[in-house]
């Protein structure tokens, strides 16, 4: 049921209001004040009159504090935590300890009947300002804390925005250090895009996802005839990235052969392509990211001393998610929005258990795992609130602190399964023998680090034969995610 005021006000209000029975005289005040009062008496009311309305205010009678305990947090979880919620209680209810707690936890405030109406009228005026003022901010926090489409709230990513601004400047190299997914793609692409080549190309060689043989004429290019299959001239991809930034992800699986041949191109500014005698001159920015220990590589002689330290003149280190748990929610706010538009059912908030979950979760995959965990949860949630479950988290809202033995284990076997999966082209039955374990196994490890084929492994090359996973692992949708916020050639 609604009860419509707008005549007396100039701004709509809307407000639900839970009782059973509603107070007669009760809505026709609220009406008269200007509110647009929805009536529910049960969850399911509340749950279909909170979907797709914008509302500020909740008013909810409490007839009995023992059910009024465990109805409060069910308000909340339903309507989401922008709602401020105002309990009209009976004085002598206030002596039952459960209801006085839950009231302070899940209210904005309270007031004990009978309630003078203009009382009422204040504080439902106040918990309508206070919901406004709370949407303004979080629209101004959005804003501020998205520069250059890296979200983030925690004094670690505000150190690495600064970091873009100052380093978009000069035209030196820049290595960026971060394990996977914690956006070291994203953070080159910003720098790019700020720098005074930002108009030029910016390419992307991912030196993991390229088998040896490959990465030379990949990244000079060749002549035709340079070798058999060699039917056309092929520019490679140092030449095109000429005024631009050449991206140079896993840098640390460049082979050792081509790490002299690129040292030779930062040093002379020239670059060779295969089977060809011409030099050609480059003007190109060189950017390289790595989640190895590329020190402990130099140490033990795996990756050339002199390259490093020409890499390394700015640099710049991306923290892992366990670390800024800070960021979580804005983060899961923002790929909650940008994929809202795919949603299949009703889905409007995270519950608290999603929230507990997302904290004690390790993110192994970091940012990259929680966007495509969201948005796989808002285009299969069916309830309204996405729950841990729908996060494939269901464990962690029970339990979990991210620093546990086995949290520690499952970065390292993250981190193992998709290097070998970029390695071998995300070939499965090569990545099974490489890691020695079966196929069936490997799948399952797939599936329970949540690595998409498509998309995660995204600059692996289809050079091995054998079975590529492009379908669907567990019977639902494939979700490609595009990191490509900022543009660049591939
Ligand atoms: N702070 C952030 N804000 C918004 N999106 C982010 C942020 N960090 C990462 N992402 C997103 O997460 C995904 C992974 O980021 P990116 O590809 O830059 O990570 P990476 O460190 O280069 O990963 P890898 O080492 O696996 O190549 C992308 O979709 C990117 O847009």
């Amino acid at each position: 049921m609604q009860t419509n005021g707008s005549a007396y006000s100039t701004r709509v209000r809307n407000l639900i209001y839970v009782a059973s029975p509603p107070r007669t005289g009760l809505t026709q005040h609220l009406c008269e004040a200007g509110w647009n009062a929805y009536i529910a008496d049960d969850l399911g009311q509340v749950t279909e009159i909170c979907h797709g309305r914008e509302l500020s205010v909740g008013l909810v009678e409490i007839s009995d504090p023992e059910t009024g305990a465990q109805l409060l947090p069910q308000l909340v979880d339903i309507s989401g935590s922008d709602l401020n919620w105002i309990a009209l209680i009976a004085p002598q209810h206030l002596q039952h300890a459960e209801i006085r707690r839950a009231i302070a936890r899940f209210c904005y405030d309270f007031s004990t009947l009978p309630v003078p109406f203009e009382r009422l009228a204040v504080t439902l005026g106040r918990a309508h300002g206070m919901t406004e003022l709370r949407q303004k901010m979080s629209e101004i926090d959005r804003d501020a804390s998205a520069q250059f489409g890296i979200v983030g709230i925690s004094d670690a990513i505000k150190a690495v925005r600064r970091s873009i601004i100052t380093f978009a400047v000069p035209d030196a190299p820049v290595l960026i250090i971060g394990e996977t997914g914690t956006g070291k793609e994203l953070t080159a692409s910003a720098i790019h895009a700020l720098s005074r080549r930002g108009t030029g190309p910016l390419v992307t060689v991912n030196c993991g996802a390229l088998p040896a043989s490959l990465i030379q004429s990949e990244l000079f290019g060749y002549e035709k005839g340079a070798f058999t299959g060699a039917e056309r001239r092929v520019i490679g991809k140092l030449e095109a990235a000429n005024t631009g930034t050449i991206f140079l992800d896993e840098i640390g699986d460049l082979p050792s052969e081509q790490q002299v041949n690129l040292l030779r191109v930062l040093q002379e500014h020239r670059v060779q392509r295969v089977g060809g005698y011409a030099e050609i001159d480059l003007d190109l920015r060189v950017i390289a990211a790595t989640n190895a220990n590329l020190e402990r590589a130099v140490k033990e002689g795996r990756f050339r001393e002199d390259l490093y330290y020409r890499l390394n003149v700015l640099c710049l280190t991306l923290p892992p998610l366990r670390e800024r748990i800070e960021d979580i929610e804005i983060l899961a706010r923002h790929a909650f929005q940008t994929h809202l538009h795919e949603r299949t059912h009703k889905v409007k908030d995270f519950g608290q258990n999603a929230w507990k979950a997302m904290r004690s979760h390790a993110w192994p995959g970091n940012v990259r795992e929680l966007i495509n965990r969201v948005r796989r949860a808002v285009i299969t949630c069916e309830r309204p609130l996405i729950g841990a479950n729908d996060l494939g988290l269901g464990d962690l809202a029970r339990a979990g602190n991210g620093g546990s033995l086995n949290d520690a284990r499952s970065r390292a076997e993250h981190e193992l399964l998709t290097r070998i999966l970029r390695q071998t082209g995300g070939n499965v039955s090569e990545a099974a023998r490489r890691m020695d374990v079966t196929r069936a196994t490997l799948y399952r490890l797939i599936r329970k680090y949540d690595i998409n084929l498509d998309t995660d492994l995204e600059a692996s090359s289809p050079v091995e034969t054998g079975i590529q996973i492009r379908r669907p692992l567990n019977g639902q949708q494939v979700l490609p995610f595009d990191a490509r916020q900022l543009h660049k050639v591939r």
